[in-house]
């Protein structure tokens, strides 16, 4: 049976390139951005693989992703949900700042805890904990029955939504999470055992 999870980050934002910490806000991708989504199509169209079914979170910049990618692939259309459950962690009153201002203000390793460490949660946001209690219900009860049936499964979305199922399936801690990086547009190519632990993993890197 093929239990294959793709998971994907979205490509470059307009605040990514303005080096903004984002978090709920929306903004779109760039031309960058729109390149690395069709990249990441192409990457996984070399490797013949094709969905059954797509997640995304309910911000642009993922959703385009989502569609870029499956246009690439030549499934424009497939079936796809949108939750908010898997929208990138909420920086709170971080968001919309520049992160090296962050860093001047604050300090590099006070802004290096609010981005990586697992349960410090930003000012009026959410930790990378809070991130993992809102993301793994709905891998749970949404994305994992349809693995384990056999369908063919792919999930756009964000840095730190993905980093919360990326610790869940590789078995990563909150001592090894804070290293964990996830490059935009670069796509993860799991396959699943029938206990729903990982048999394989590639990630599609140039
Ligand atoms: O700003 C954000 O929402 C995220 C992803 O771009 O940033 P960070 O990598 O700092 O968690």
């Amino acid at each position: 049976m093929n239990r294959l999870l793709v998971l994907v980050r979205h490509g470059q934002s307009d605040w990514n390139l303005k080096n903004l910490f984002t978090g709920w806000k929306d903004p779109d991708l760039t031309e960058l951005g729109v390149e690395e989504a069709v990249e990441a199509g192409r990457r996984l169209k070399a490797l013949g693989l094709q969905f059954d079914v797509a997640f995304t979170s309910n911000l642009v910049r993922a959703q385009r992703t989502c569609t870029l990618l499956l246009r690439e692939i030549g499934q424009p259309g497939i079936e796809t949900f949108e939750d908010e459950a898997l929208n990138e962690r909420d920086y709170g009153e971080l968001a919309g700042l520049n992160k090296d201002d962050a860093r001047a203000r604050w300090g590099e390793d006070q802004v290096h805890i609010w981005r990586r460490s697992y349960d410090v949660q930003p000012p009026g946001g959410e930790s990378l904990k809070d991130t993992v209690a809102r993301v793994l219900p709905y891998y749970m009860r949404e994305i994992l029955p349809r693995v384990m049936r056999g369908e063919r499964v792919l999930v756009a979305a964000h840095g730190n939504s993905l980093r919360a199922l990326v610790m869940v399936l590789d078995g990563l801690t909150p001592e090894t999470i804070p290293s964990m990086e996830l490059a935009t547009g670069i796509p993860l190519v799991y396959r699943l055992k029938a206990d729903t632990t990982v048999e394989d993993k590639k990630v599609l890197a140039a």
